[in-house]
């Protein structure tokens, strides 16, 4: 069995409870706040900057020439693709590319992306895979899943969003991660398969705290 299909039925009901978090409802039916929007475009802008470090870390530990090729793909899709959506739409919500660069992370984007870094670093390539997979996996699913509901349609301000992550261009890096995940967790023992399993369930769990600081417009909780 391929180790995503083992992983599945755990996370299941963790990317369908994000179809149902306030934020990414709004997405959904268009009726999310301006401000809101605007505070993940900021916050996810700096956050993929994080993640594309994150893919250099698992080139740079590949076991070969293959992997290092699709940690490669994964990263360009990051800085050219999907940060260009956030490029794009930060000139129609009136951000600068300067200020999206230099807004300061969240206490939940910066725990989140320093776990992953963290585990990357002291693991092989597998593990930069795990730390990597459910971010692009979960907004596939969810971008999926919006653009077959009710709100979709032309008068959604945030239709373009959802056409980004439902696409064939993100469906394909989906896919590539995906596959990486496969194919670097062939053969590994239960051990280690079960702390890959840890890693993508933590990460599953922090994409939830994300949607909720982005809801609530967090940025550091305590202010002293
Ligand atoms: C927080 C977060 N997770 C996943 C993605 C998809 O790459 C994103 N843009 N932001």
């Amino acid at each position: 069995m391929k180790f995503t299909d083992r992983l599945w039925p755990k996370v299941e009901h963790l990317w369908d409870s994000y179809l149902d978090h306030p934020f990414v409802k709004g997405i959904g039916d268009g009726s999310l706040e301006t401000e809101k929007f605007q505070h993940w475009l900021k916050q996810d802008y700096v956050y993929l900057v994080e993640y594309a470090r994150l893919m250099a870390v698992g080139a740079e530990k590949s076991p070969d020439l293959e992997a290092m090729g699709m940690f490669t793909e994964l990263l360009h899709g990051t800085l050219f693709v999907e940060m260009e959506l956030h490029r794009k739409f930060s000139n129609a919500y009136d951000i600068s590319v300067a200020s999206l660069e230099n807004t300061e992370a969240s206490a939940v984007n910066t725990a989140y992306t320093s776990y992953m870094l963290n585990h990357a670093q002291r693991g092989d390539a597998a593990v930069a895979t795990a730390c990597l997979l459910c971010c692009a996996w979960s907004y596939n699913y969810i971008g999926k899943g919006l653009s077959g509901g009710d709100g979709y349609n032309v008068s959604n301000p945030y239709k373009e969003w959802i056409d980004m992550y439902a696409g064939e261009e993100f469906t394909d890096l989906t896919q590539t991660a995906l596959n990486l995940m496969n194919r670097l967790a062939d053969g590994k023992p239960e051990r280690e398969l079960q702390h890959l399993e840890e890693i993508i369930i933590k990460t599953g769990l922090y994409e939830y705290m994300f949607w909720d600081m982005c809801e609530q417009r967090e940025e550091w909780p305590v202010n002293i």
